[in-house]
């Protein structure tokens, strides 16, 4: 089998030969090959369907960085439907965790799935996307790994990051905290406080010049986290001619689930036990009911966000739907 996928990765030192090259004799049909050119033949497949049994850890050819909240799970979950693709289960945060990245690049590979040569092994960690040292520890590691970076509407991501502060909150007998003193300023004045965590992580076009910094942007790839929602066999197929894996994903592996308001894995691709296979959805944390939240507080958020989604057009060269859609709400107003 040809994966046409970078021909060497260059990881830690080691060149790990991760594409396999056609051989011309492959072109001509066996019985017109004389015996010898046959019988190299026939070892050479044997040899690779034995190297395909090889199964090890390997370090990730690619990471999805980020950011949180914008679908990272639904992203990953979605293209492990891909054969060749292999993901760490949870997430890893090896390089946003000084006592993780202490433990050194054989626990990182310990974190990770067994593959075959030819596999693209995949982790996400969406808080790297916000680490300041993540982009040169990641470099340090490999400079040319592929990454993956998905990004929504920063309000809706900010709403969906309360939503989670709200779920998560330790004492659930005492009402939450309301979202507008955790994003914005204190004297009362109805702005956004930029300094807000919640509110940092949605500067997409700050975290990502520092990634740039270190990476080619050819080597980060854009998700529109809010069409892997609406058609994710789409983002899906971009993602894999990234990653240069043969295009696999179809929208029949996805199916609408009206009760969960989102796209699952179709039976047919989701692992179900025995004979029963049903459609796999992401779990309750994922698309869960947003709080209600003033119109004035969303409205505060749109205006601080539209300065920075320019900024983000230009580093990128990128116009989101999210940015149409709140410019016309704003002509509205
Ligand atoms: N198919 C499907 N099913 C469920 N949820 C989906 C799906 N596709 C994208 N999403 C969106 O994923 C949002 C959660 O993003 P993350 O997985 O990145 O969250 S986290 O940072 O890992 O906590 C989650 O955000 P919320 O809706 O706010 O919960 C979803 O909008």
């Amino acid at each position: 089998m040809v994966i046409p996928i970078p021909c060497a990765v260059a990881v830690v030192g080691i060149l790990h030969q991760t594409c396999t090259t056609k051989s011309p004799l492959m072109h001509t049909s066996p019985a017109l090959m004389p015996q010898s050119a046959l019988a190299a033949m026939v070892e050479s497949e044997a040899q690779e369907e034995e190297e395909e049994d090889i199964r090890v850890r390997r370090l990730p050819q690619a990471i999805v960085i980020g950011a949180r909240k914008c679908g990272t799970r639904a992203l990953l979950d979605f293209l492990e439907v891909h054969p060749r693709v292999r993901a760490a289960r949870g997430e890893v945060h090896y390089f946003d965790r000084e006592e993780r990245h202490n433990l050194g690049l054989s626990w990182y590979r310990g974190q990770m799935p067994l593959s075959r040569p030819g596999d693209v092994t995949l982790e996400k960690s969406p808080a790297y996307f916000v680490t300041e040292a993540a982009p040169a520890r990641v470099w340090r590691m490999n400079t040319s790994i592929q990454l993956i970076l998905i990004l929504r509407d920063p309000v809706a991501r900010v709403v969906s990051d309360y939503a989670q502060h709200v779920h998560r909150r330790v004492s659930k007998d005492l009402p939450p905290k309301p979202i507008e003193s955790l994003v914005l300023t204190r004297n009362g004045d109805g702005r956004v406080n930029p300094n807000a965590k919640m509110v940092q992580t949605s500067l997409y076009h700050r975290h990502l010049r520092r990634w740039l910094r270190y990476f080619k942007p050819d080597q980060i790839h854009l998700v529109d986290g809010d069409r892997l929602v609406s058609q994710p066999h789409s983002e899906l197929q971009q993602v894999e001619d990234f990653l240069g894996l043969k295009r696999h994903i179809r929208p029949e592996h996805f199916v609408f689930n009206a009760t969960k308001g989102f796209y699952c894995l179709a039976p047919s691709v989701s692992s179900g036990r025995g004979k029963k296979r049903r459609q796999r959805c992401l779990g309750s944390e994922k698309g869960r009911r947003h709080p209600s939240v003033a119109n004035s507080t969303l409205t505060a958020l749109r205006h601080f966000f539209a300065g920075h989604d320019e900024r983000l057009v230009q580093l990128t060269g990128r116009t989101f739907d999210w940015m149409r859609r709140n410019a016309q709400q704003f002509g509205e107003e």
